[in-house]
């Protein structure tokens, strides 16, 4: 369950006040943000993953206050509850695929069977990367990377920026129906922000910024 009331925000160094239209989303809805370059998009996704902090309204996310919650408490309640799909992919070059996905759950504290991580990856076409270092990857291995690690802990949002803009069609079905799958399986609100004309018809509830 997401709600936003009166969401604001401004950047430091900007004299821009955004403003947000409410977000009410109950358990198993989905939402596509669509809006023109530089309308906020990505500012109200991070404002959701609690990576920004309004200036004023307020964001509950299973009845849960993101804005009550001290630094320490959010980074846990973000780690274990929101899955994020961002542009740049925040996997570790060093380690291999298996070792981020591993890691990831490490952090969210965890559990998921060896077999499901498999089916993940076989579901991303990944499968025979789980081995390959981050860096051998191409990029649309890496951007379906960064979904298996949004999603492997199985999160109650899954929040999603341009998840397929490198993916070919045939990809970017597969990884759009697992992010819409993996979601209502988990009961799960899944955000999704795009300019991907290929996507728009998977949403009944879209939000024009
Ligand atoms: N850290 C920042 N400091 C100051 N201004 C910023 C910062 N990040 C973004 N902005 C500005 O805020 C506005 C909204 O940016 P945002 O990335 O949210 O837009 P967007 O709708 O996601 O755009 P796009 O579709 O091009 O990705 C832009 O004018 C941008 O320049």
């Amino acid at each position: 369950m997401i709600q936003t009331n009166n969401l604001k925000f401004k950047y430091d160094n900007d004299n821009t006040i955004f403003e947000f239209p409410d977000i009410t989303l109950s358990k198993n809805q989905n939402l596509l943000i669509l809006g023109k370059s530089g309308i906020g998009k990505t500012t109200l996704l991070h404002l959701l993953a609690g990576l920004l902090s309004p200036s004023d309204g307020s964001i509950h996310i299973d009845d849960v206050d993101i804005q009550k919650l001290t630094n320490k408490q959010l980074d846990k309640f973000r780690g274990q509850n929101i899955g994020l799909v961002f542009q740049n992919n925040h996997a570790v070059q060093s380690l291999s695929v298996m070792e981020n996905l591993e890691a990831r759950l490490f952090f969210a504290k965890k559990t998921i069977s060896k077999t499901v991580i498999k089916d993940l990856l076989e579901h991303l076409d990944i499968e025979m990367c789980k081995n390959k270092k981050v860096r051998e990857l191409s990029e649309g291995q890496l951007q379906r990377l960064g979904i298996a690690m949004a999603i492997v802990h199985r999160p109650q949002l899954v929040l999603a920026d341009e998840p397929t803009s490198s993916l070919d069609d045939t990809n970017c079905k597969k990884v759009m129906r697992l992010l819409i799958e993996q979601a209502d399986a988990n009961n799960a609100n899944l955000i999704v922000i795009t300019h991907d004309q290929r996507i728009k018809p998977l949403f009944n509830k879209t939000l024009e910024l």
